[in-house]
């Protein structure tokens, strides 16, 4: 029997199947995106639990003219394969291939680009009422999971589409998860009687509780909301991970994102490479820090699982709060328990610290108030791509007044940094990248990792010809090139804020300097090089690089830092270059 995903190259394909094969197509989605994930790994567990969603979306909506929004998309490989991309899907999110989530520009079904959660609400109102504008119909839906209800931006868009009248339909995706188990009072309230009341008083049609698995109900309730004339939120209760035993069975994620895996004799195997990561060391160093001072305190907003956390959140449960996938709010939180006397360190990933960067400055740099950010992800995250790279956390908070920011070369260099973050009296961030930690040089262990204060010299030609400036792990990629470069120096500037201005005006004295650094070189480290040295009359050649000024899609890492000549091979390239322009 040949299969039916086969013959579906569109959501006409779904419509007209008789309802009776829809559970078949949903069998044989989820073995699709097992074996997919299985392949090349992905967000298999948010995508398992939502195929009968997307089913029946598909059934009731008619896209592109109706436009269904997924938020954050990692939920939404059934609609990947449904529209048009099942036989590339076995490339997503390797370089060139299907991207990580949904973007307009991969398949005019994807309606709403996106990576970044709880933006469906606002994006869709704005959809239907741009739509009303241009004399548009079709229907709007915004498919959010419970954890996009802890971020306040969908607040915003409820509290807006609500007072609106408009009739958006909002298909909350009920799993109990954020990536751990969802937190706050909100998801509590989920579960009782009181979320129609909640709803309602928004001013929503509240259709629900029903099975988020059982295709009739869903249906039913969907054709409902599709035939409102005011906004609607159906609420569907669903299982995240379902349909394969080892994700339903993992009690912390719910197989949120799993890397490759394989089945051997009936037992899953997951390549997990076994390194410890930046990530991991930078908790085991808080750890510590914990043990001893206790005022420290650690706030993740939703990233427990990706940031490490989780060991310490079971060693220190009030030390350690999950707030939800509210960023604001992290900081703003932290800014609080500063202001009474707490050490608190948010440990945020750069991408989502983007959002935000008012709290950052409004809420805790204007009052020097002594929160520690600890910015994992920063530079290059590889498969999830554009909406996930850690750009521009340098160049936005080298920009605050009495914020210090930091980089560490090895995990070895992490406590010590924490240390001068924990004792410094205002703002401080410590940037470290996705990815596991590299080995100590014998240069390192020659230059130390303490004491942090200023810059620190990994390699010092006798007669200097040129300087690599190079920040974080690339500092390590530096000193491979220069060992094999007669009269070239690295220095790790360590602080990017403030800068080691001696060691820095050193480093022009021999005339030739190229200043490496992962994120983008529009405002970053090389750009206050720059300004040290026109402040100082000072006028070596400079080669800036780093990430360009463009948004890199998903890749592998390793693969992109070498097309962006972020390795050895890339810094002798420039290096030599920049002294061929001296001759
Ligand atoms: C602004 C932002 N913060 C954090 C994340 C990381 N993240 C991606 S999915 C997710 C959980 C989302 O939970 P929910 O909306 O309930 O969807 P589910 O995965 O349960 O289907 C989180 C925290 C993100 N994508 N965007
Ligand atoms: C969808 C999302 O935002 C997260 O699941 C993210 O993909 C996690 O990234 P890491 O794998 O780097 O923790
Ligand atoms: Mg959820």
């Amino acid at each position: 029997m040949t299969g039916l995903l086969p013959r579906i190259h569109s959501p006409a394909d779904v419509r007209s199947l008789p309802e009776s094969e829809l559970p078949r197509l949903c069998e044989e989605l989820r073995e699709e995106i097992i074996t997919v994930c299985g392949r090349v790994g992905g967000h298999l567990g948010a995508s398992l639990g939502a195929v009968e969603l997307v089913v029946a979306l598909h059934r009731v909506f008619h896209s592109p003219q109706d436009s269904i929004l997924f938020d954050v998309g990692h939920q939404a490989y059934a609609h990947k394969l449904l529209t048009g991309r099942r036989e590339r899907m076995g490339t997503l999110r390797q370089a060139g291939g299907i991207a990580p989530f949904l973007d307009p520009r991969e398949s005019p079904l994807d309606a709403l680009a996106a990576g970044h959660s709880c933006t469906a609400v606002s994006a869709g109102l704005g959809m239907l009422e741009g739509k009303r504008l241009m004399g548009r119909t079709g229907h709007v839906v915004a498919v959010l999971g419970d954890g996009a209800l802890t971020g306040g931006l969908s607040f915003e868009g409820l509290n807006n589409a609500g007072g609106s009248h408009l009739p958006l339909v909002v298909l909350l995706n009920d799993n109990q998860m954020s990536i751990s188990a969802n937190v706050g009072a909100i998801p509590a309230l989920l579960r009782t009687r009181e979320a129609r009341a909640f709803f309602e008083g928004l001013g929503f049609t509240y259709l629900g509780p029903v099975d988020g698995h059982d295709l009739g109900a869903l249906l039913k309730a969907l054709r409902e909301a599709r035939n409102s004339s005011r906004p609607v939120v159906v609420h569907a209760m669903t299982q995240k991970g379902r349909g394969f035993p080892p994700a339903e069975a993992d009690v912390q994620t719910r197989g949120h994102a799993m890397g490759p895996y394989e089945w051997r004799d009936g037992k899953l195997v997951r390549s997990r490479g076994g390194q410890r990561t930046f990530s991991e060391a930078f908790a085991a160093a808080l750890d510590d820090a914990m043990a001893v001072d206790p005022r420290v305190v650690v706030v993740t907003p939703a990233m427990l699982e990706g940031s490490a956390l989780v060991d310490l959140k079971a060693r220190y449960p009030d030390r350690v709060h999950d707030v939800g996938i509210a960023e604001q709010h992290a900081v703003t939180f932290c800014a609080g328990l500063a202001a009474a006397g707490a050490r608190p360190v948010c440990v945020i990933y750069s991408t989502f610290l983007q959002r935000a960067f008012d709290q950052v400055v409004h809420d805790v740099c204007l009052p020097g108030l002594p929160v520690l950010f600890a910015v994992d992800r920063a530079g290059l995250v590889g498969a999830d791509g554009a909406t996930h790279q850690g750009t521009y956390d340098l160049s936005s908070l080298r920009a605050l007044p009495g914020l210090a920011l930091m980089a560490p070369v090895v995990g070895e260099d992490l406590a010590p940094l924490l240390a001068a973050a924990l004792a410094a009296p205002g703002p401080s961030a410590i940037r470290f990248p996705r990815g596991t930690l590299p080995g100590m040089p014998p240069e390192l262990h020659a230059a130390g990792t303490s004491p942090v204060q200023g810059a620190r010299w990994l390699l010092r030609a006798a007669a200097p010809r040129l300087t690599l400036v190079a920040l974080g792990p690339l500092a390590l990629a530096a000193l491979e090139a220069a060992r094999a470069e007669p009269g070239w120096s690295v220095l790790d500037p360590r602080w990017v804020s403030p800068l080691d201005e001696p060691a820095l005006l050193e480093a022009a004295a021999c005339g030739h300097v190229v200043v490496v650094e992962e994120g983008t070189t529009r405002g970053g480290l090389g750009s206050a090089v720059l300004e040290l040295y026109a402040a100082q009359g000072c006028s070596p050649r400079v080669r800036l690089m780093g990430m360009p000024d463009a948004f890199i899609p998903h890749g592998d890492a390793r693969a992109q830092r070498a097309e962006l000549g972020l390795d050895a091979a890339g810094m002798r390239r420039a290096g030599r270059a920049l002294l061929e322009m001296g001759r």
